[in-house]
């Protein structure tokens, strides 16, 4: 018989074996770790032990090798172990005892006596963490002179950002549901808020959307150019459907495609929450064409998703050089084939939320295609495009207001 609270910590342990060692995804990991879980709370538990060791873990290697003259290789299990009791410890502020009675029974033997020594030593020392997680070595030399306000930014899980379906309505949901409001149709509340039990959400009156991921399709503009205009959009790479919401709910009448059939059931219901339709192509884009042209086309292209590090700080310790440049090149593919189904005057958005150049800019720069510089008035107040006319969004941006995700925008018109 298991004591109370050890396998929400098994699970833990699974979890950042399967990030780090296996290179999975955290939330496809929880898929597969917490299913012995019996109880919601035990499952969330599991999952934010594992998130915090993934924020802080140079900080928290660095208290555990400062405790023991010991060199534990990475993979050691031990060095797992006490970076979730740290974690649980230093953030998510566990009493030590609870912590020692929950997670050290996870060894045996040598091991067990080894975690135990570091941890008492740590907590004897009344050690802290620094007031900002410290990056990987790979992902500081990456992101160059980015690399410490993106840091600043991670210390916390993001706020909740919500899209509206209807801007007119954005001071009165803001109200209601006791948030802030940083563009027409956006709303702000505090992070752990449980989304279902909201006001708005039964009738689909807004769907949750990160400020940053919502600034793409906005960034095609309404229909004709007018409310109650009409035109054709295509939304690639749609699912689970926060953009192409977006775009039916501006009046645009939407085809949206995505190759997994999965993430397009999600889609649908949520297209069938906020009464708001769709036609839906199940395809790959590479060998998908369309049967006509498009006034308006977004590629949200699959990406390494870098810029979501706040919320999913697996990709600080996953993403390899060589998936990056792997992305890439599909990007560019993807790229290529989009531009070419635009309508005379059409306009083309691209997207992808990562922090990479190498995935953005460099791609961007590739497409030969009249470019559409995206304008100051077009975006929250405190962004501005960069020289180029693209949008480049770090989380460090905005850092008063709650920050947002790092996203890559670029857009170009036909001509
Ligand atoms: C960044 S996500 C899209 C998010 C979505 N636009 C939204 O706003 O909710 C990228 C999507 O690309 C899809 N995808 C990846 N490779 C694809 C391909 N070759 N053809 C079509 N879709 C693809 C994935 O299934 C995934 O849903």
């Amino acid at each position: 018989m298991d004591i109370p609270g050890l396998p929400a910590r098994r699970a833990a342990l699974r979890l950042l074996d399967a990030v780090l060692r296996r290179g999975e995804t955290l939330d496809q990991a929880v898929h597969n770790a917490v299913q012995g879980l019996a109880a919601d709370a035990d499952r969330a538990l599991a999952r934010a032990i594992a998130a915090e060791a993934l924020r802080w873990l140079p900080d928290l290697d660095a208290l555990i090798d400062s405790a023991t003259p010991q060199v534990l290789p990475d993979d050691a299990k031990p060095r797992a172990v006490l970076r979730l009791m740290l974690a649980q410890w230093l953030r998510l502020g566990t009493p030590p005892h609870a912590v020692v009675a929950t997670a050290l029974p996870l060894l045996t033997g040598g091991p067990k006596r080894l975690a135990h020594g570091v941890f008492a030593t740590l907590t004897r020392r009344q050690v802290a963490l620094p007031v900002h997680p410290g990056l990987p070595p790979a992902v500081a030399a990456r992101w160059g002179d980015r690399a410490g306000a993106i840091a600043a930014a991670l210390g916390e899980p993001p706020l909740l950002d919500l899209t509206l379906r209807d801007p007119a309505a954005t001071a009165d949901w803001a109200e209601r549901l006791g948030g802030v409001s940083l563009l027409p149709g956006h709303v702000r509340l505090p992070r752990g808020e449980a989304i279902e039990r909201l006001p708005g959400f039964a009738e689909g009156a807004w769907w949750v959307q990160d400020l940053a991921a919502s600034l793409p399709a906005r960034l095609l503009g309404l229909p004709g150019g007018w409310p109650g205009g009409a035109g054709r959009a295509l939304d690639l790479c749609a699912a689970p459907g926060g953009k192409a919401l977006q775009l039916a709910a501006m009046g645009w009448q939407v085809t949206a495609l995505d190759s997994s059939a999965k993430r397009l059931e999600r889609m649908a219901a949520n297209f069938t929450r906020c009464a708001l339709t769709a036609e839906v192509v199940t395809a790959d884009l590479r060998a998908w064409e369309p049967d006509g042209r498009y006034d308006a086309i977004l590629l949200d292209a699959p990406c390494t998703a870098t810029g979501t590090c706040r919320r999913h700080p697996d990709v600080l310790h996953r993403i390899t050089r060589t998936q990056i440049g792997e992305m890439a090149e599909l990007q560019r593919e993807l790229l290529d084939r989009a531009a070419g189904w635009l309508a005379p005057g059409g306009r083309l958005v691209y997207a992808v939320c990562s922090l990479e150049r190498e995935e953005g800019e460099a791609v961007a720069a590739a497409l030969d295609l009249a470019s559409d510089p995206i304008r100051t008035d077009e975006l929250p107040a405190g962004l501005a495009p960069t020289p180029e006319g693209w949008l480049r969004t770090d989380p460090g941006m905005l850092a008063e207001a709650g920050g947002l995700d790092g996203f890559f925008v670029a857009r170009w018109r036909a001509g």
